[in-house]
């Protein structure tokens, strides 16, 4: 479980986050929505140690990431954010090695390879292991940096915004496959996505935030009606039912 508790950031006297509590329970998918500047990436930057709040705890299955060695965050959660820094000389394989570091501190053995090896192939990124990263296209760089957090193995992944410059299909299958890790490798996973239907989809729970405060948080079912999401997102929404599912349509 991580537990957040009276999580408060600011930037420059500007409060970006206001007194967050929450906890995040373990197993399954958990999304988090809301509109653009709502401070998601900035609490996913603050759980996984990156920003330091100015008030407030956090703990990862009981890990304080502010105080753990970089060594114990990085084989408790892995964060792939919304813009990685790009090393364009390196190759798709290197990049998505770089996920084992934390396990091997610089010497990889035969277990590394072989996640490494299982990562390019869960991401149809076998062929394109040789290229540089630099050369790839904007899908297919994601999907690198996708197995790279994948192949860190932690029992935490936090993606932000994953789906970006996927298409239908990869966007689907990585849905699918992070539903199924979720499954059957007892992976918790939480999602920042903007497609409120992948939610929908895939989610289990659902956190929904609005500048700088959770003002939802509810299994994925409960949580999508019209009058919380127009509450959320501040415009209209209609919720259909296909094949048993909520189809969500801003109008
Ligand atoms: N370095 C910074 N300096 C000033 N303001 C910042 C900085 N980083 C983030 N912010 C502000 O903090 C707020 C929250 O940003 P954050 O990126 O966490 O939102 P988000 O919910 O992830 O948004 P999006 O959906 O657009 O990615 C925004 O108003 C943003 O402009």
């Amino acid at each position: 479980m991580i537990e957040i508790n009276g999580l408060s950031y600011r930037i420059d006297g500007t409060k970006i986050l206001h007194d967050v509590t929450m906890r995040l329970e373990s197993g399954g998918i958990t999304a988090l929505i809301g509109p653009n500047g709502a401070g998601k990436s900035t609490l996913l930057h603050c759980i996984s140690g990156l920003e330091t709040p100015e008030r407030g705890t956090v703990r990862i299955d009981g890990l304080d990431p502010f105080a753990a060695p970089a060594r114990d965050r990085a084989r408790a959660v892995a964060l792939l954010r919304q813009s990685p820094a790009l090393v364009s000389r390196l190759s798709v394989r290197e990049l998505v090695g770089f996920g084992r570091w934390p396990h091997h501190q610089g010497r990889p053995g035969a277990a590394d390879r072989d996640a490494v090896d299982r990562a390019l192939g869960a991401f149809a990124l076998a062929d394109l292991a040789g290229r540089s990263i630099a050369t790839l296209s904007g899908g297919q760089r994601q999907r690198a940096f996708i197995a790279m957090t994948w192949a860190q193995e932690t029992p935490w992944m936090l993606l932000d915004e994953p789906l970006n410059a996927l298409d239908p299909r990869h966007a689907r299958d990585l849905m699918a496959r992070l539903h199924a890790l979720s499954r059957d490798a007892a992976r918790s996973i939480v999602i920042v996505l903007h497609d409120i239907n992948a939610a929908a989809g895939w989610a289990d729970r659902i956190v929904a935030m609005k500048a700088g405060r959770i003002v939802a948080q509810d299994a994925c079912a409960a949580l999508l009606t019209e009058d919380t999401l127009r509450e959320v997102f501040d415009t209209p929404f209609e919720l259909l039912e296909h094949r048993g599912r909520k189809v969500v349509v801003a109008r």
